[in-house]
C-alpha cells in the first residue's frame, strides 16, 4: 500500500521551479530518505507534503487523501518534526503536549494517557513540569517527536531530525526512529548525514535543483554506479573512479605504473551523492 504519492509536482516561485516535476511514492512501513544539496528543494517538498504550502501544479496523496481536497484528513494522519524547533520554550513540557492534544481534539482522560505514554517513550517523564527553554537540544527534539506522535499519525515527517545533536543523542534518536518504524510507522526524513541514511533508510531519493535525479536502495545505487572506488590523490585534488567490483578496481590499480596516493575501497552513499550532484554534503 502507498503511504505517500507525488505526481508531477511543481512549486514555482518567481517563475522558477524550485520543485520541478517531482514524482515518487513511499510504501506503507518504509523509511524513505530525501537527500540533496542545499537549495535542492527538500524543505519545499516537505512543506507541500505537510500542507503548509500548496503545490503550484501536480497531485499529492497522503494515506490515500489528496492534500488539496482533504487537508484536514491529511493533517490527522501526519506527524511533523521540522528543522526549526517549533515547541514553545516558555511553556512546560506537559503544557506543550496538552496544547497539541487539545488542538487535535483528543478528549480526556485519553489525552493524559497518551501524553504520559509518549513522554515515557522518549524518556522525558521526569521533565514533565520543566520549562522547554531549560531542556537540552536532544530533549527538545525528543519532545517534538512525542508531540508529533500524540495524535497517532500513520506517516511521520522528519526534516533534519538530528541536526546539531551530539553523536550519542543522534544514535538514541535513530533507535527511536527505527522502533517507531517497527511499530508500523511510515517515515520520510531529510538529512545531511550520509551515515544516517545508510543506517536508517530503506530507500533513498536524491534531489538536485528541484528534480529527483535518483531513486532506489543503497544496494541498487552501488550496483548501478559501482561497488568499488579507486581514490587518487593528485596534489590538492582527489579523483574518484567507480568500478563494478573490488577485484576490477584492484586490477586497474595493479596496472598503474605509479601507485602513489592511490587506494581502493568499497563505494558508499557519499561517493554516489558527490558523483551525481557534484556537491559534498556538509
Ligand atoms: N518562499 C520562497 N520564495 C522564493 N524562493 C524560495 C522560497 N522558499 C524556498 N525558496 C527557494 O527554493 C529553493 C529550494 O529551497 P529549499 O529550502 O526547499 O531547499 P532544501 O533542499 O531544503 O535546502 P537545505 O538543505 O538548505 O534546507 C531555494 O533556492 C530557495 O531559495
Amino acid at each position: 500500500m502507498t503511504a505517500v504519492a507525488l505526481e508531477n509536482v511543481y512549486k514555482i516561485y518567481n517563475q522558477v521551479s524550485v520543485v520541478d516535476n517531482l514524482s515518487f511514492s513511499i510504501k506503507k512501513g518504509e523509511i524513505f530518505g530525501l537527500l540533496g544539496p542545499n537549495g535542492a528543494g527538500k524543505s519545499t517538498t516537505i512543506k507541500m507534503l505537510i500542507t503548509l504550502s500548496k503545490p503550484s501544479k501536480g497531485k499529492i496523496q497522503i494515506a490515500g487523501y489528496d492534500i488539496t481536497h482533504h487537508s484536514t484528513l491529511v493533517k490527522r494522519n501526519i506527524g511533523v518534526v521540522l528543522q526549526q524547533l517549533s515547541v514553545d520554550g516558555e511553556l512546560s513540557v506537559w503544557e506543550n503536549l496538552e496544547f497539541h492534544g487539545r488542538m487535535h481534539h483528543i478528549p480526556n482522560p485519553e489525552r493524559q494517557q497518551r501524553i504520559n505514554r509518549w513522554l515515557e517513550y522518549v524518556a522525558l517523564e521526569n521533565k514533565k513540569d520543566a520549562l522547554v527553554k531549560t531542556l537540552s537540544g536532544g530533549m527538545k527534539r525528543r519532545l517534538q517527536i512525542a508531540r508529533a506522535l500524540l495524535h497517532q499519525p500513520s506517516v511521520l515527517f522528519l526534516d533534519e531530525p538530528t541536526v546539531g545533536l551530539d553523536p550519542q543523542t543522534r544514535r538514541r534518536l535513530w533507535e527511536i526512529i527505527q522502533d517507531l518504524n517497527q511499530q508500523g510507522m511510515t517515515i520520510l526524513l531529510t538529512t545531511h548525514y550520509m551515515e544516517e541514511v545508510e543506517f536508517l533508510c530503506d530507500r533513498i531519493g536524491i534531489m538536485d535543483r528541484g528534480k529527483l535525479i535518483e531513486l532506489g536502495t543503497l544496494e541498487q545505487f552501488r550496483f548501478h554506479y559501482g561497488k568499488a572506488i579507486v581514490v587518487k590523490q593528485q596534489g590538492d585534488r582527489i579523483d574518484y573512479q567507480f568500478f563494478p567490483t573490488v577485484a576490477q578496481a584492484n586490477q586497474y590499480l595493479d596496472s598503474l605504473p605509479d601507485k602513489t596516493g592511490v587506494m581502493v575501497r568499497d563505494s558508499n552513499l557519499e561517493d554516489i551523492f558527490v558523483k551525481l550532484t557534484g556537491h559534498q554534503l556538509n
